[in-house]
């Protein structure tokens, strides 16, 4: 069980609440950034680093607690995991992820830092994980049948990211699940299940580091740390694919999409293929379920439900609320389906064109959703719709930097960037097709359904994330809503 305290009863990260409370919004993984803290307390904390080895290596879960707890999320308390660094004088290379000083049992002070920062703990975890060790609370654990390459210090990955991972070399990554959840995290259940199937549409699993957390009751609940997998090197993703394609056709007045140099239709005829490849083996590994009324209803009225948030957040929404609800009642009215486990959140930036094909990443489901609803089977066609977004996403992200200005759209430009969207929508659903062996164009009423849930999600999203980036959900929940599928954007 972790310590929630120091033997002598103190909170062993008392001191340096206030400094986290600075440092964590400063944090690209913290999602909370704006809103209205009001306080923080340590759930466990643990001492991962043997009594001899330098750096001091802790563990911790914290919770924030936010003054609005009428937040999206609709939660007043979010958990955090904390991998924490501690020494005298660290090396200059993680000054820049430090957090605070403790006072420590010498009479003198320690740094603490984000140990991720410190090659040293990346590559203690990475040998913990292949030697199947534990400590503390901690259990690192080799994925049976594969072979960690031991290689030195992790280097943190910079980038946009909801979790903090670590480069060994080209060779794997490791990624530490910054939300605090008890039970599996769907992340490594499925890379798990995945890849005892045989899949070539996601990155080798190598391990994991698994945790406890106190739960309600204060018994421990089984936690999910990390996940070790294999590195795609000379990868590129989906979204920066798509924008450079994207760029081509508008900067190239005469011709049309089919005709630039930077067609992206190819590929995503591909990535339709890995997609539906991908849901053949989640159904194979994991089992597939008929969706009968009862079961739609509960899909729908979570719709439903989500609608409401976003109304009352968004103008736009409270706007078109009836005729978008109208729309979301289409997954009752299709009739019997079949659901699965999928992958729950799915855009191009979670793609990898390897130079042998296309890989799946990141299955953790949406962030916002608890981890029960991001487990729940779903219609693959949530998958599909949330794809045919990402397309419609690359389309139209770039115009406002090509316009003369927001009021004044060209309409010559959104003619072309409607033109790519299109053009690889439908690639992408042919190539689906092909594997799937249905054509998701043939239930047009639950993919309607799906893509609007998905842009009505992407509204509150942007809103609290990229608010300069809501225009384009709600230009996309305009069209969807037109009665031919088709309209004002
Ligand atoms: N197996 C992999 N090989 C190469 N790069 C990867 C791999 N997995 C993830 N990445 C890179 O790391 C980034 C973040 O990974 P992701 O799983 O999406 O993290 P998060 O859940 O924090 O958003 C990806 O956008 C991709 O660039
Ligand atoms: O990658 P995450 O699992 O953190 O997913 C969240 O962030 C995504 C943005 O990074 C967001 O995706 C939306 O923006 C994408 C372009 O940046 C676009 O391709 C997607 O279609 C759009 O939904 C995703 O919704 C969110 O959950």
């Amino acid at each position: 069980m972790p310590a929630t305290s120091s033997p002598d009863g103190t909170d062993p990260l008392g001191g340096l609440h206030d400094a986290l409370l600075a440092w964590l919004p400063t944090q690209r993984w913290f999602p909370a950034k704006g809103r209205e803290v009001a306080g923080l307390r340590t759930v466990s904390h643990s001492v991962v680093s043997a009594p001899d080895e330098t750096p001091g290596v802790e563990h911790a879960v914290i919770a924030v607690s936010f003054a609005d707890a009428a937040d999206t999320a609709g939660s007043s308390e979010e958990r955090y995991q904390l991998v924490l660094g501690v020494q005298q004088s660290p090396p200059a290379d993680v000054e820049y992820a430090v957090i605070g000083r403790r006072r420590n049992e010498q009479g003198g002070e320690d740094v603490v830092y984000d140990g991720l920062a410190d090659g040293r703990i990346s590559r203690l975890f990475l040998s913990l994980i292949t030697e199947n060790a534990t400590r503390g609370p901690l259990r690192f654990i080799a994925e049976p049948d594969t072979e960690a390459p031991i290689v030195g210090p992790g280097r943190p990955l910079i980038g946009e990211q909801s979790n903090s991972s670590v480069i060994y070399g080209e060779r794997a990554i490791m990624k530490l699940f910054r939300r605090a959840t008890a039970g599996l995290n769907p992340d490594l259940e499925l890379h798990r299940a995945l890849g005892r199937q045989g899949s070539h549409e996601v990155a080798p699993l190598l391990g994991a580091i698994e945790g406890e957390l106190p739960g309600e009751s204060g018994a421990a609940e089984p936690m999910t740390v990390a996940m070790l997998q294999t590195y795609a090197s000379n990868s590129a993703d989906g979204w920066s694919m798509a924008l450079a394609s994207v760029r081509d056709l508008l900067a190239e007045a005469d011709l049309r999409a089919d005709e630039v140099g930077g067609d992206f239709a190819g590929e995503a005829h591909r990535i339709g293929k890995t997609v539906a490849a991908v849901h053949l083996e989640l159904a194979a590994a994991l089992g597939t379920q008929p969706l009968d009324a009862r079961g739609a209803e509960e899909i729908e009225a979570w719709m439903l439900e989500r609608l409401e948030r976003a109304a009352t957040a968004v103008e736009g929404v409270a706007e078109q609320r009836e005729a978008i609800a109208a729309v979301l009642r289409g997954v009752t009215a299709a009739g019997p389906s079949t659901v699965q486990r999928i992958h729950g959140d799915l855009h191009l930036g979670q793609e990898l064109r390897t130079p042998t094909g296309w890989l799946v990443i990141d299955f953790e489901g949406e962030p916002s959703k608890s981890l029960a609803d991001r487990i729940r089977p779903d219609s693959p066609l949530r998958d599909v719709a949330a794809m045919l977004r990402s397309f419609d996403y690359a389309a139209f992200h770039q115009l406002g930097e090509w316009e003369q200005s927001a009021d004044d759209p060209d309409p010559q430009l959104e003619r072309r960037a409607q033109e790519w969207a299109d053009r690889n929508r439908s690639a992408f659903c042919d190539g689906y097709a092909e594997v799937a062996g249905t054509d998701p164009r043939e239930s047009p009423e639950l993919l309607r359904a799906y893509e609007l849930d998905k842009a009505v999600y992407e509204v509150l999203y942007e809103t609290r994330n990229r608010p300069g980036w809501v225009s384009i959900p709600l230009r996309s929940m305009r069209r969807l809503l037109a009665p031919a599928g088709r309209g004002e954007r």
